[in-house]
């Protein structure tokens, strides 16, 4: 081994069979060993040339699993498509197809996820390695079950199951079980199915896969009020957990003490662990255990008398609440608009064969002019017609959706989740093309007295005004999005930062006119507004955002319904407008 590794460090030239034991090596290793496997990656990657063509696709998809191991998904998901459009070997795409899936969903682009699953599900009766299909099925059950398909996820466990049965893909298929089951409301926490997943997990020594066992186990004893049994579940692999360092089950743990200590009364433990889970959060994610954490610090203040604190963790709540409920409702839509996508495919097809059919009968009529044939003819044209009335309507059911999961259902703007997937991609062709973008970020200004005074539904009539007011001075291609309950930015290419001043200076004065006529009398309606330009603050959507909210915060604090523009981390925020 120390051989091979110093020819191809050395440059010396390599037996082609060094290079596919290296590379199977190396992917053998990943989960294991994890040192081992980016060492043997970084070697033979020195060697590239020396490598044949299917070897180098074999290097590239090891390179994408360490790219979206390290969580870097935005590298990974090209690279894997790559070897997907790329390599010849069919095993290697179906791998490839089946990770880039995963990382799909890791990194929320749900419906691009469905389209490729649907690949994957088509090739997996042609597949027979067993590593490719164990990838291809867990892809598929874990896909579903986020999507809330949970009946769909128990069927690809179970053949998972069937397939794996003694090896290390049962214990993954048997935790995926009882993930749907428990999601599905069917799972008995002493039953059989958890008894299996935790004896096979352990097993194989599957310590996280172990707990997220436990962790389920632990929420169906919640759900049916036995806390005691549920601190005592938690409370025996609690160190085991922690030295997994998996931050997704330590803060879900944390979080379920919280919970059932909160029950059995025990407020100072309940706010302990909560606090824990906060800290211990899965960062830059909003998951179900922060949410259920910011709800519980809130429940626990209110309960003693602690006003302040409530109202602030109440507030981390509802923002983290509706934040995780946007991202459930765009899974569930990204399947809707891939089963749609699905049957308009399918009756394109039998469209075309019917076509088909019509043709054919009118050759053989132009011999026979049989009557009969004219009025099969005439039935298969309504047919015809039909299937094409049919495959419109879904277009247009699919269309719907879509527009559904992207746009705010109150103002009519695009929301949050597709704000940021457009912004990314415009932010990433300026970089490309190098020319200057400007975002603007503007938070109503005591927004709060008007809901107080004059209720939700005005509150809500005040949005719809701003907006009406704010897309007036907006061309179709500047990004108008809600990004928050009554905050909103547009991100504006070839745009600089003098211009983008100006234009938010037209919107604040467009904003501020509204309040007359507003039908709601006495009110001043206005916004702030924060500014910046990515030559002060770069082409990443995230910088951008904090440094426009820094910005806004600024013309906040210093009296709001103004302009002021961030002027880089050493320079003051300054001209301020008006
Ligand atoms: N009517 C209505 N209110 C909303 C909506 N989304 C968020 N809000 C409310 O917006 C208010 C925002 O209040 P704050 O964050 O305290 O801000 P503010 O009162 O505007 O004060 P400043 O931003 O400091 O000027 C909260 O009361 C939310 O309940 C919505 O869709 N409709």
């Amino acid at each position: 081994m120390l051989c091979a590794l110093l020819a191809v460090a050395g440059g010396i030239a390599a037996q082609p069979g060094d290079f596919d034991r290296k590379l199977g090596e190396a992917d053998a290793l990943k989960s294991s060993d994890y040192p081992r496997f980016a060492a043997i990656l970084t070697d033979v990657d020195a060697a590239k040339a020396e490598l044949a063509p299917a070897q180098l696709q074999y290097l590239n998809y090891l390179k994408a699993w360490e790219r979206g191991y390290a969580g870097d998904y935005e590298q990974a998901i090209p690279l894997y498509k790559a070897v997907i459009s790329q390599s010849e070997d069919a095993v290697l795409q179906f791998r490839a197809t089946a990770s880039l899936v995963s990382n799909l969903t890791i990194a929320r682009r749900y419906q691009e996820a469905y389209t490729y699953l649907d690949m994957l599900v088509e090739r997996l009766p042609q597949t027979s390695n067993p590593q490719a299909r164990e990838q291809g099925l867990h892809a598929a059950a874990l896909l579903n079950i986020q999507a809330g398909q949970y009946d769909l996820g128990l069927d690809f466990s179970n053949r998972l199951l069937q397939e794996r049965k003694g090896l290390r893909g049962e214990c993954i298929a048997r935790e995926l079980r009882v993930e749907s089951l428990y999601k599905s409301n069917r799972l008995d926490p002493e039953g059989e199915d958890v008894a299996l997943a935790l004896e096979t997990c352990n097993s194989h020594g599957e310590v996280v896969f172990a707990n997220i066992v436990r962790g389920y186990q632990a929420k169906a004893r919640i759900d049916k009020g036995r806390y005691r049994d549920a601190i005592t579940l938690l409370d025996a692999s609690y160190e085991e957990l922690q030295r997994t360092r998996y931050l997704r089950m330590v803060s879900e743990f944390d979080v379920l003490l919280a919970n059932a200590h909160f029950n059995l009364g025990d407020l100072a433990k309940a706010r302990a662990y909560a606090l824990r889970s906060v800290d211990k959060r899965v960062p830059n994610e909003v998951t179900e255990p922060l949410v259920a954490a910011y709800q519980l610090l809130y429940r626990i203040a209110q309960q003693q008398g602690e006003t302040k604190t409530a109202l602030a963790y109440y507030e981390k709540y509802a923002e983290a609440d509706k934040q995780h409920l946007d991202d459930v409702s765009a899974r569930a839509l990204a399947y809707q608009m891939a089963r749609h996508q699905a049957i308009a495919t399918k009756l394109q097809i039998e469209a075309l064969n019917k076509q088909n059919q019509v043709l054919q009968l009118q050759q053989q009529l132009a011999g026979k002019a049989a009557e009969t044939s004219r009025l099969y003819i005439a039935l298969l044209i309504a047919g015809l017609l039909m299937l094409f009335l049919w495959a419109f309507h879904t277009k247009r059911r699919q269309l719907h959706f879509r527009h559904l999961s992207q746009h705010d259902g109150l103002t009519g703007i695009i929301n949050r989740p597709h704000f940021i997937d457009v912004a990314r991609r415009t932010l990433d062709d300026c970089r490309r093309s190098v020319r200057e973008c400007s975002l603007i970020l503007l938070d109503l200004d005591h927004f709060k007295t008007i809901n107080d005074l004059h209720g939700h539904a005005a509150g809500d009539q005040v949005l719809k005004q701003v907006v009406a007011a704010c897309s007036t001075y907006l061309r179709p291609n500047q990004l108008f999005g809600r990004i928050g309950g009554e905050e909103f930015a547009i991100l504006l290419a070839d745009c600089s930062a003098v211009r983008a001043m100006a234009l938010a200076e037209q919107l604040r004065q467009a904003v501020a006119a509204t309040s007359v006529g507003s039908g709601l009398p006495g009110v001043n309606i206005s916004c702030s507004f924060g500014v910046v330009s990515s030559v002060t603050a770069g082409y990443e959507l995230r910088q951008l955002l904090a440094s426009a909210d820094a910005a806004l915060y600024q013309a906040k604090r210093d009296g709001r319904n103004q302009v002021v523009l961030y002027q880089g981390k050493q320079g003051a925020l300054g001209a301020v407008l008006p």
